[in-house]
């Protein structure tokens, strides 16, 4: 799997180099390519951005500099935009990405991209906008440093332990339950008893009540879609 970077902060990604993608690079199962969206521009100043048409605060990018730097690196790939404005960057979309040949990471900073590089992105290969989250970033290089770690680690062959991508947060829908190690006590504090019993079938079910009630305190817009509502009416989480 390939991924592409275009970014006017080229150094954002240097941890790519380091942990579980540099590890997975090493293990030639990605490849990483970094590209400065400065050395496609002609100009003395290097210029990226321009006010924007129509007024208003901030500084949009300009679109010769994305259109020359797409075109070099993006036709055929799966072109995603990080933006505050575009879809739920979720496990789900996470496992999509993981299926895809090659990503390109296009990270805007100021008030965003010029609309029309998004839609010359749409004549090189497929567009998704993707957000992080409901809040505002700088740029999206951030963003882009979290969709590769969430992506990276879901291709066959990267997780050690496949079996720990199963049972993590958001896997089967629900929040993870609560997880504990030696000692057994700690500054008065025990781990509960079920865990210690050697009983599977009643720590399986105990780990499903308590992913349950964490998702119902925590995460209630995440419950249609596990269908457990229904089984929320006789929690037992002793
Ligand atoms: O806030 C941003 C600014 C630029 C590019 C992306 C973002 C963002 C915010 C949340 N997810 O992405």
């Amino acid at each position: 799997m390939r991924f592409d970077y275009v970014t006017i902060f080229p150094e954002f990604f240097a941890p790519l180099d380091l942990s579980l993608p540099g590890k997975a690079a090493a293990k030639g199962l990605v490849e990483f390519h970094v590209h400065d969206l400065r050395a496609h521009t002609h100009d003395r100043h290097r210029t990226v951005d321009d006010t924007p048409y129509g007024g208003g605060a901030g500084m949009v990018m300009k679109p010769e500099p994305w259109g020359q730097a797409l075109d070099a690196v993006a036709r055929d790939a799966t072109i995603v935009f990080t933006t505050p404005s575009g879809e739920p960057f979720t496990q789900a979309l996470a496992h999509e990405l993981s299926t895809h040949d090659h990503l390109v990471l296009a990270c805007g900073r100021y008030e965003g991209i010029d609309q029309r590089v998004v839609e010359h992105a749409a004549t090189l290969g497929t567009v998704r906008e993707v957000s992080l989250g409901d809040y505002v970033l700088n740029g999206g290089e951030v963003a882009a440093l979290a969709i590769t770690e969430a992506v990276v680690r879901l291709l066959p062959g990267f997780m050690g332990n496949a079996d720990s991508l199963v049972e993590e947060s958001h896997a089967d829908g629900l929040l993870e339950y609560p997880v504990y190690t030696k000692p057994a006590s700690w500054q008065g504090r025990e781990v509960p008893e079920v865990l210690l019993s050697g009983d599977h079938a009643r720590i399986a079910a105990w780990r499903r009540a308590q992913a349950e009630r964490r998702t119902v305190e925590r995460r209630p817009d995440l419950l249609p879609a596990t269908g457990a509502v229904g089984a929320l009416a006789d929690l037992d989480v002793r």
